[in-house]
């Protein structure tokens, strides 16, 4: 594992340890009976009209990046993907490393209440217990992230497990072929191939043009990071990507609804 991985996952283990506790599924179902269904995220990934499906990111800063855009207020921007044309929103909640807060997520759900339609959003943190799972739908998320390469077994099939016992969905995040193995073995059906490296900081888009052809046809396929032009969109789509999860080039674009455009171009 990386070592800015290795890092950051100790750090949130840190982070949490306070609220860890025992989280029943039933707690998890209850918690989910007891606020409206969030718009699903599996869904919003195969679109209709079988268009490249687009991921926009609310991330202000990140540790291979530095600043990106800091002072951005969450349902501003949230606002501004929806009207882009986003699929699905990825919403940062790591305050530490990337900027982000459980009320960015809040904030970004209860306006999307406030003001249909709701997008889907995806807690984007470093999920290492279910209690962050409780947390992810209390807060109005629709999907948590599950980073196959920092996690044990046990920890995954706890955090899926915790997920389908709160009516979410799970992005399997790889960045090598052996986690492939790992979560189709964990059941996933959203597979998301990290096209950065962690550990150097560098991103290839070979990573989704060699992993996605492997994926099992029924799994969504997403390709994430260092997607900045339409011909990065259209290299995702011909790797057999169902979508692409961007965060730096929306934050930046004065246009996000002319590079979403581009990315699924034909
Ligand atoms: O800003 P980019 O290069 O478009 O990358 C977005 C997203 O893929 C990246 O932020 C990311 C991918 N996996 C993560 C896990 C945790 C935090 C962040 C991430």
């Amino acid at each position: 594992m990386s070592d800015k991985l290795t890092e950051i996952m100790a750090w949130k283990r840190h982070e949490i340890a306070a609220l860890v506790r025992p989280v029943a599924e039933s707690e998890l179902a209850a918690a989910s009976a007891a606020r409206p269904a969030p718009p699903s995220f599996r869904a919003a990934l195969r679109p209709a009209d079988g268009q490249l499906a687009v991921i926009a990111e609310i991330k202000r800063r990140s540790p291979s990046a530095g600043p990106i855009a800091t002072a951005v207020s969450a349902p501003d921007q949230a606002q501004r993907y929806r009207a882009a044309g986003a699929s699905a929103l990825s919403v940062l909640t790591d305050e530490k490393y990337f900027g982000g807060s459980l009320a960015d997520l809040t904030a970004v759900t209860a306006l999307f209440h406030r003001d249909p339609p709701a997008v889907p959003c995806l807690r984007k943190d470093f999920m290492v217990h279910p209690i962050q799972v409780l947390q992810a739908r209390q807060a109005g998320a629709s999907a948590i992230l599950i980073i196959v390469r920092a996690l044990t077994d046990d920890e995954i099939k706890s955090l899926h497990t915790a997920a389908i016992a709160a009516g979410l969905d799970a992005l399997f995040e790889i960045h090598h072929e052996a986690e492939l193995d790992r979560a189709v073995a964990h059941g996933a059906k959203i597979i998301g191939v990290n096209n950065r490296d962690l550990a150097r900081f560098t991103t290839d888009l070979a990573l989704s043009e060699r992993l996605i052809p492997l994926f099992p046809r029924e799994v969504i396929a997403v390709s994430e990071s260092g997607i900045f032009t339409a011909v990065d969109g259209a290299r995702a789509r011909a790797a057999g990507a169902h979508a692409v999860l961007v965060g730096e080039a929306l934050m930046k674009a004065p246009d996000p609804a002319a590079l979403m455009a581009a990315f699924r171009a034909p």
